[in-house]
């Protein structure tokens, strides 16, 4: 058993839960906590793209972090995303993380700017310096980010003894590889997260150990399943429950919402978890945008009734 066994599974990456007036809501961060407790999953990834960081407070992912923690301490492992685009703020953020007892931080590389290697491993060095105790997993995820995730840089952060994985959201799976194989090659243990939940089933071929992902909270079930036939070796099975997931995850990415506001809906539909809208200038939902969540809600309940049996 590893110490990072812990990070092996299926991790859903936590929604942004706001109340009537758009606020952000600790009651509704612990009921969705819970609710992940209840389906059994691996780990959450609070505080990330879908979490709707970038269009939050400092105070605000303080008040979020603190709800998840009071909830999932003992019972799940939780990674907060703690990158602020500024290294103060994310200082902040990562030292906070260590005080309410986060398993692992993790950061995007600062956006915007175009910068230089040293300066994305002088942001990232100083935010896991600030949680000394923490393990730091790095975030790439070039196509929002408009920085890639190098080899070069990433031999630079091997140095680190805290950076323990990368969460990889690009699209080329051999990228999981290529950190795999480096990161094994400089340490006794080494973590890659699949990114896109759309190759899930490719990434673990590669070498991810898990996955997290922005559609899991919506079909927890479905990728758990999905990530045991993988382990089993039963490549024809999971291909086929990869393809219902991906109809399920093409009907979400349909509407002229955003697709968040789309997730949310299905658990308010399927699940009875209440967690608002989306953050503008993210798009909420019409009635238009209501009729295909509800149909992906309807995907998601055939598809566990057809893979869960
Ligand atoms: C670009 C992006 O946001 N990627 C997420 C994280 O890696 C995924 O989990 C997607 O939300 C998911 O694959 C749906 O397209
Ligand atoms: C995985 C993902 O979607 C996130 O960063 O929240």
């Amino acid at each position: 058993m590893s110490k990072l066994d812990k990070y092996r599974g299926i991790i859903p990456a936590f929604y942004a839960c706001y109340d009537e007036e758009g606020n952000v809501s600790g009651e509704r961060v612990q009921a969705l906590t819970q609710h992940f407790i209840d389906k059994g999953v691996k780990g959450v990834y609070v505080n990330g793209s879908s979490g709707e960081c970038i269009y939050q407070s400092v105070e605000e992912r303080k008040l979020i972090i603190e709800n998840v923690m009071a909830v999932a301490k003992g019972k799940l492992t939780v990674i907060n995303h703690v990158a602020c685009n500024n290294t103060k703020d994310s200082v902040e953020l990562a030292k906070h993380s260590e005080s309410v007892g986060v398993d692992a931080i993790a950061s995007i590389p600062p956006i915007y700017f175009r910068l230089p290697e040293y300066s994305i491993a002088a942001y990232w060095n100083a935010i896991s310096e600030a949680a000394p105790n923490t393990d730091f997993v790095i975030y790439n995820i070039p196509q929002l980010a408009g920085t890639a995730l190098t080899m070069s840089l990433f031999a630079e952060m091997m140095k680190n003894p805290r950076v323990i994985a990368v969460k990889n959201s690009s699209m080329p799976t051999q990228d999981i590889q290529m950190f795999k194989s480096a990161g094994l090659a400089a340490k006794d243990d080494f973590v890659v997260f699949n990114g896109p939940d759309e190759q899930f089933v490719a990434g673990r071929a590669i070498g991810a150990d898990g996955g997290i992902g922005g559609t899991y909270g919506v079909m927890p079930e479905l990728f758990l399943k999905l990530n045991d036939l993988v382990e089993a070796g039963e490549k024809k099975k999971a291909c086929e429950l990869q393809y219902a997931i991906n109809e399920i995850i093409y009907k979400m990415c349909s509407s002229r919402a955003n697709m968040y506001a789309v997730a949310k809906e299905i658990l308010r539909t399927n699940d009875n978890v209440n967690i608002g809208g989306v953050r503008e200038p993210l798009e909420n939902l019409q009635e238009a945008d209501k009729a295909i969540a509800h149909e992906a809600a309807e995907m998601v309940k055939a598809a566990k009734e057809r893979y869960l049996a």
